[in-house]
């Protein structure tokens, strides 16, 4: 209950977001009220409609109200407290009327509905008609909530202060959920209605998503919801029309179409699930402000989607999305609640999966104690897709007969080779090198060959579906082997039906179109190879942002000579290999080019490792310093394996490695422990780093003479860590500078370092801690002249150093990544008053407006981060920059 207040206006402006969310369902009758009191005139009117959204409406709403006094802004609230009495009994009327006898019978045939879709676990290559009950085969998934970088991105608290370090130390409370806890509060507060799950590819998430579905369709779970309605943006490409939200349900529910009313009225009772993000065609144009409101309202697809993730559209549903990593930048993080990411199989499942996968308990075990002798083969298998990719190589081979995978290309390649066999109608084992049908051989070979043509178009299209036509159009329509690699659906268009064809899966796409890039014949356009190959060097990967990083694995694994190998032995394909040579060397020139430059390089080491050749670093790896830069990217357990697989290779000092928000833990540090030692600057900011990660640091800060930098910002460290730190340092005595902002350190904490200072600790930075000013004056006060603390943002030259490191961090990476460092380190506020400050931000917009040049108009991914980066600079505070 609103009451009048003394000073109506005041409560406006006190309560704005309140009344914001009060007054949002109800704008369109408050403004009527507004305009026949006389309060608003028409053109006011004009004005709210004008906006975006009813929170915009509203909001403009009190911006008006704000410059008519008092009067106006009492009568707005007695409206509103009006309002909201008579549509609450209007609600409690609606309930009861839905919670019909047919409503309650629609639900029922609902669950029936959903249960017979998703009886079925969908494998790659499932035969026809052969059915693998999902109850059965569904492995747990290993599914995190709590999103870091996103987290932080979402309430954008830049690097800077206090708050962001709250919100860090709240981000970083993971845990391991079951699905149906992504909808709970387990602090006991406002269930989360908007969830994004992220994940890999091929981590399981359209089979959580099938989990939730089937859970619900067996009344298991999910029970505070009445309806479930599942989307795949993969379907919702192929709507070209403007279309209402309504009809999106109707489309795959006809079951629905007598209470489809009643389903979105009840909107809180409501779970809509949208798989598959960054298959969307349009997902850069889902961050927009045109919204529409009603379930019956008519715009583009994008539109209607856009509202709902928003909230604009039945903000009350709850709604679930799904994404590769690459597309979350596109996703509105703003109004997500809870973010949650599937890490797929630890070894337990693994096992569970081979259980499964083979049922007779000795072959499964065979099975997999083989593939855990591999360890690279064992790390693999935490991806499900690969797992399962694993096990069907190991039941046709009777357990790898071959060489055994090694990298999630000879998965591929392997699983391509096995199907090929599988598929020849002779049966003759072409791969002991015996005389096999080697015209189907060829007819085969040129199947896969046109299929990847089809596979590379339209993946640089972001293209996922296509139609007979496509398939007519590279003469595949009619080969049988063709229902190995594509599945068909029939889609009801108004008339007529149409056949719409998808890879099995988007991996086994982005393989495909690898494929056909490898084999560089007449097919591939001089400029197609020389745009993935050699001037792998100049091309910025930021145009892609993440989008080819898999097809780059690939089409490094297929130009490798084992894998050429296979493909020329087993299945007749011939990849050239003085190609193969161009291509290793590109990819060599772009390494060195990042490790001199420090850019981001997982990808590289990625194509790198897929080469599997200890030799190829020492053929033209030779750069003048070695920088690793793994930063932002949550490094996973094959991420590892393969930077552990490239530092091995190399020798002598590494001049600066990474970890910067990389989700470093004592495990990571401990794998990685003999590279560690070989530092000069080690950078593990933004981790959260427990005292067993500080026990590891501490063995490396007493065992090398190397190590001179520190970087421990943001890493949840209180007075406990650094003593062990303390001690460490003491003991070798060889670390220069640490940095710690944004920790739990009090004046404690940082006296166990003031005797290490001026020697051989020159710097101890500790901005954002618990400890002022006052207290690091005394602890200069013990070596006078050193200054060695510094615990306030004011030391110009110090700070200026701090300033060049973001401002590389910037220049070293793509605009994708820039944009999200700039997100960090752009404040709202004017908090940066200090004079090297100026300078920071005159650099950081020349870099910003070289970047802006650098976008081209035909591309709409270049327009997109133009947007962005103009945003930033126009945030940038331009009075500073200026008077300088
Ligand atoms: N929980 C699970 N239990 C058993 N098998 C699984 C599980 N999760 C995934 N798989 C297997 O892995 C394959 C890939 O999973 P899924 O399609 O859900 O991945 P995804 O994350 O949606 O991938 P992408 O981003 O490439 O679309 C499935 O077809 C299935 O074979």
């Amino acid at each position: 209950m609103i009451r009048t207040p003394e000073s109506p206006l005041r409560t406006l402006r006190v309560m704005r977001e309140g009344l914001v969310d009060r007054a949002e369902g109800r704008v369109d009758l408050l403004l009527e009220t507004l305009v026949s009191r006389e309060v608003f005139t028409r053109d006011d009117r004009e004005d709210v409609l004008s906006q975006a959204g009813p929170r915009g409406r509203v909001r403009k709403v009190l911006d008006i109200l704000d410059c008519k006094g008092e009067e106006a802004a009492g009568t707005f609230l007695l409206a509103l407290c009006h309002l909201s009495d008579v549509t609450d009994e209007a609600s409690v009327q609606r309930n009861v009327t839905t919670h019909t006898a047919e409503y309650s019978k629609a639900i029922q045939k609902h669950k029936a509905v959903l249960r017979r879709r998703s009886e079925s676990m969908l494998y790659y290559n499932t035969r026809h008609g052969e059915k693998i009950a999902f109850s059965q085969h569904y492995v747990n998934l290993l599914v995190v909530k709590g999103h870091h970088s996103l987290e932080l991105r979402k309430h954008e608290v830049l690097t800077f202060g206090q708050r962001r370090l709250a919100l860090q130390s709240k981000a970083m409370e993971k845990r391991v959920i079951k699905p149906a806890q992504l909808f709970t509060n387990s602090a006991g507060g406002r269930p989360p209605k908007r969830v994004l799950v992220t994940g890999v590819a091929g981590i399981g998430k359209t089979v959580l998503v099938q989990k939730i579905l089937c859970d619900f369709g067996e009344s298991m779970e999910h029970l505070e919801f009445d309806f479930v309605i599942h989307l795949t943006f993969r379907d919702l490409n192929l709507i070209s029309k403007p279309v209402s939200f309504r009809d999106l349900v109707l489309r795959k529910n006809g079951h629905l179409a007598k209470c489809v009313d009643a389903v979105l009225v009840n909107e809180s009772k409501l779970l809509i699930v949208l798989d598959g993000f960054d298959e969307f065609k349009h997902y850069r144009s889902c961050n927009v402000d045109a919204f529409v409101t009603e379930p019956d309202e008519e715009s583009e697809v994008a539109e209607v989607l856009s509202s709902l993730i928003q909230g604009e559209l039945l903000p009350e549903a709850s709604v679930l999305l799904t994404s590769r990593p690459m597309a979350v930048s596109y996703v509105p993080v703003g109004s997500i609640d809870c973010f949650a990411v599937i890490t797929g199989f630890s070894t337990a499942e693994i096992r569970d999966y081979f259980q499964r996968y083979f049922q007779q308990e000795q072959e499964a075990q065979q099975m997999f104690e083989k593939v855990a002798a591999n360890e690279l083969m064992l790390t693999l298998c935490y991806i499900p897709a690969f797992c399962h990719i694993v096990c069907s190589i190991l039941k046709d081979s009777g357990g790898l007969s071959r060489e055994s995978p090694k990298t999630m290309t000879d998965i591929y390649t392997q699983y391509l080779v096995a199907l090929l066999r599988t598929h020849s109608s002779g049966r003759v084992d072409v791969c002991d090198g015996r005389q096999g049908d080697v015209g189907e051989q060829q007819r085969h070979k040129e199947t896969v060959l046109k299929l990847g043509k089809l596979a590379y178009q339209k993946l640089m299209d972001h293209e996922t579906l296509f139609y007979s036509r496509d398939l007519e159009a590279v003469e595949v329509l009619h080969c049988t082997i063709i229902s190995t690699f594509l599945d068909k659906t029939s889609v009801q268009e108004p008339g007529f039906t149409e056949d719409v064809f998808s890879f099995t899966h988007l991996t086994v796409q982005e393989f495909f179109a690898a494929l056909h890039v490898s084999m560089a014949g007449e097919e591939v356009s001089p400029e197609v190879w020389e745009e993935h190959t050699s001037s792998h060097l100049h091309q910025d990967d930021a145009g892609e942002g993440g989008h080819l990083d898999l097809f780059d694995r690939f089409l490094s694994g297929l130009l490798s000579e084992r894998n050429r190998a296979l493909l020329s032995r087993c299945a007749g394909f011939e990849p050239p290999a003085t190609q193969a040579d161009v291509y290793r060397r590109g990819l060599l020139r772009k390494l060195q080019h990042l490790c001199e430059s420090g850019g981001q390089v997982l990808t590289q080491l990625h194509c790198l490792f897929e080469q599997q050749d200890d030799t190829l670093l020492h053929q033209g790896f030779h750069p003048s310093m070695l920088r690793v830069n793994l930063s932002d990217v949550s490094l996973s357990a094959m991420d590892l394996a393969v930077v552990k697989h490239f530092l091995q290779d190399t020798t002598g000092v590494i001049a600066e490695l990474d970890l910067t928000g990389s989700n470093v833990t004592a495990n990571t540090l401990r794998a990685l422990q003999p590279y560690l030692n070989r530092c000069t600057s080690l950078w593990l900011g933004e981790n959260t780093l427990d005292m067993e990660a500080i026990q590891v640091l501490a063995q490396v800060l007493q065992s090398s003479d190397t190590l001179t930098y520190l970087g421990l910002g943001w890493a949840d460290i209180g007075d406990e860590e650094v003593f062990v730190l303390a001690e460490a340092i003491r003991s070798r005595q060889s670390l220069k500078e640490i940095w710690m902002e944004g920790n739990r350190i009090s004046f404690r904490g940082l006296s166990s370092l003031s005797a290490l200072t001026p020697f051989p600790l020159q710097a101890v930075v500790a901005i954002w801690n618990d400890v002022s000013e006052e207290e690091a004056a005394a602890l200069n006060a013990v070596s006078p002249g050193a200054g060695c603390f510094t615990a306030a943002f004011t030391d110009d030259s110090m700070w200026e150093q701090w300033g060049t490191w973001v401002l590389r961090r910037c220049q070293g990476n793509s605009a994708e990544k820039l944009l999200s460092v700039l997100q960090k380190v752009c404040p709202r506020q004017r908090t940066l008053e200090v004079p090297w400050t100026r300078r920071f931000y005159r650099q950081l917009l020349e870099l910003i407006v070289e970047r802006i040049n650098q976008c081209s108009d035909e591309d709409d991914e270049d327009r997109d981060i133009r947007r962005k980066l103009q945003e930033f600079a126009s945030a940038l505070p331009t009075d500073v920059i200026l008077d300088d």
